[in-house]
């Protein structure tokens, strides 16, 4: 079907977690800022994670339709995934936009199958080590197919043409932090977050790690820490019981000045959280997410292992003395740590979200 297009009108596809948002953001700001028109397709989950241009953005939101699960539960998601089809042809008929940008997750699949039927250019965005499935499952329809990480795997031999490496998209105003000096502080600043939704593990194990640490050391250190909404109070107490200065949140806004505060950071390793430790030039200690598709975490681990910037830890062997021992080395010898960081400088830092821009302009139907 042919569709008279408004050019201007551009659609961002993309899944609810921190991960999937905020390079999405990032694009839809710079959308803004060129007099262009982004409508954001999204699931509720997001509604957490709307700042910049997607407080003010058109959206609309779709229940997540998901296909795993027992035959009832797979006729069930299918079901729904029809009607959310029919619910962005619906939208699509109405905007008529000039192409759709899909940022991978299963929220992202009815705006692309809708892109297919209506053929509207669609681009892809892929920001993990391993290609995701929504991806994987509709490259063949995709113009383009830009990547963060150069070595994506999964990636079908016939379809590689289409691959731009583009790197990451960081949102601007962490960049300009990124750029922004150091804020010094007399205490070791070790910052610990679990991605979007928190890690349960980073509650159990890491004040017990703190807690074999000489109390010497421990003295030195200013934690701040994410947990999930129900452990905060225990892990408030956990410090407070080994008397270690401890800040704990269930989420962060302010994560670019707790990256221009902290020496190390221990977290996962999801795609948006590596790009920014790339930008802050930030030595961390990473434990993939175990359970994450294809292991895509682990992969995405590796990009900075295998630069030296990071050390990893695989959640079986992330245990209280494993990670003692990391952070009294890490913390004792300064040298260890800026050998960490000094090696993020043969890691270039690309300009990703014009980079895609461009993508964009140069494929949305005129
Ligand atoms: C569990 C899971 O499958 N997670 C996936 C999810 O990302 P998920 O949202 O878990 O993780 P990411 O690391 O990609 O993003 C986390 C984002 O949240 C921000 N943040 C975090 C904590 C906080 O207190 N404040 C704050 O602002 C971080 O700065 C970062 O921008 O999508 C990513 C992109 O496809 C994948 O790589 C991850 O594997």
């Amino acid at each position: 079907m042919l569709l008279k297009m408004n050019n201007n009108t551009i659609i961002i596809a993309t899944g609810g977690t921190g991960g999937h948002i905020f390079p999405a953001q990032a694009l839809s700001d710079k959308l803004v800022k060129e007099n262009f028109n982004p409508v954001l397709i999204c699931d509720n989950r997001a509604n957490k994670f709307l700042y910049g241009s997607f407080q003010s953005v058109k959206k609309f939101q779709i229940s997540s339709s998901n296909l795993s699960g027992g035959i009832i539960s797979k006729l069930q998601g299918l079901s729904l995934l029809l009607i959310n089809i029919l619910k962005v042809i619906f939208i699509y008929l109405k905007i008529k936009p000039g192409c759709v940008v899909g940022f991978g997750g299963y929220p992202a699949l009815p705006s692309i199958v809708a892109a297919i039927i209506l053929n509207i250019p669609i681009i892809m965005y892929e920001p993990n080590a391993v290609l995701g499935r929504v991806n994987k499952w509709f490259l063949r329809y995709a113009k383009v197919l830009a990547l963060f990480m150069p070595n994506t795997t999964k990636i079908a031999e016939k379809h590689k043409k289409k691959v731009e490496v583009v790197g990451d998209l960081v949102r601007d105003e962490l960049l300009k932090q990124a750029e922004q000096e150091r804020i010094k502080n007399k205490k070791f600043t070790l910052l610990i977050f679990g991605g979007s939704q928190g890690a349960q593990v980073f509650s159990e194990v890491i004040p017990e790690a703190v807690k074999l640490l000489p109390p010497l050391l421990r003295k030195k250190l200013l934690i701040i820490q994410q947990a999930r909404p129900n452990l905060v109070e225990q892990t408030i107490e956990a410090y407070k019981k080994i008397e270690v200065e401890a800040v704990i949140k269930p989420f962060f806004e302010n994560i670019g000045e707790l990256y221009l505060k902290a020496d190390l950071v221990i977290c996962r390793s999801g795609a948006s959280t590596i790009s920014e430790l790339i930008n802050f030039k930030l030595p961390a200690i990473l434990v993939p997410f175990p359970h994450a598709t294809d292991n895509h975490q682990y992969y995405n681990a590796l990009y900075l292992v295998e630069n030296a910037t990071a050390r990893l830890i695989t959640q079986d062997k992330f245990k209280s003395i494993v990670l003692a021992e990391q952070l009294e080395e890490l913390i004792e010898s300064s040298i260890k740590l800026k050998k960490l960081k000094t090696a993020y400088d043969k890691m270039k830092t690309t300009n990703g979200t014009q980079k895609l821009f461009s993508i964009v302009r140069k494929h949305m139907k005129k």
